[in-house]
């Protein structure tokens, strides 16, 4: 997808084929926050970079469909790792996946004032289930883009971040990204080799 995937993503697709599966990371935020624009494969403006830049004009702009279902997207960085999207409007069923989980990352819309207490409430709510007790997790604020998005440093005070991280028992990182014209990705990227190499 946006991080240069080695294979096709099944919307309510069966996990991986037999052998040995790959580590999965789950992709979980509320809706419309940017997961599927993250991992959707040469979405606008992908690899450009850089705040400020623009989609290409001949790419339209994609209609937001809430997601029902789960979208699996093959990375390899280069080790090959699923990640599993699950929509915002599926968060009642978020717990079923965690046991297969290696790592987190969770999206919040950074440019959304509305949804940012149901967000934290949510990332609470997953940081406190035993099964991630202790996956890596991070937490990205998207859609700096956008003239009304709020910094990291508001969203960490919004968010009670410090208390958040002092109080998990996993190790949480922070990045402000934009999925739209690609800004921060490569950090996600670095965030996600690092993960690999942990022991999951
Ligand atoms: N400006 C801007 N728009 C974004 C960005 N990321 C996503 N969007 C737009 O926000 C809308 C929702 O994005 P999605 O990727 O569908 O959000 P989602 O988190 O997958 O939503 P659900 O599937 O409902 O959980 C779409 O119109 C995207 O194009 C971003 O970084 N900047």
């Amino acid at each position: 997808g946006r991080f240069r995937r080695g294979g096709a993503g099944t919307r309510g697709g069966s996990a991986m084929a037999a052998g040995r599966s790959p580590p999965t990371f789950l992709l979980l935020g509320a809706a419309g926050g940017g997961k599927s624009l993250l991992v959707r494969p040469g979405g606008p403006g992908r690899a450009r970079g850089g705040r400020g830049a623009r989609p290409h004009p001949a790419v339209p702009v994609p209609v937001p469909v809430p997601q029902v279902g789960t979208n699996l997207t093959d990375l390899r960085l280069p080790r090959r790792v699923t990640v599993r999207e699950l929509g915002g409007c599926m968060g009642p069923i978020w717990p079923s996946y965690y046991s297969e989980c290696s790592a987190l990352l969770f999206v919040v819309d950074a440019s959304n004032p509305t949804q940012l207490s149901s967000s934290c409430i949510q990332l609470l709510s997953v940081l406190s289930a035993a099964p991630l007790a202790s996956v890596p997790v991070l937490v990205l604020f998207n859609k700096i883009d956008l003239p009304c998005y709020m910094s990291l440093v508001e969203m960490k005070s919004l968010f009670r971040m410090q208390d958040v991280v002092a109080c998990a028992t996993q190790p949480i990182t922070m990045l402000e990204t934009s999925a739209r014209d690609g800004t921060g990705l490569a950090e996600v990227l670095q965030w996600l080799r690092s993960a690999l190499r942990e022991p999951c």
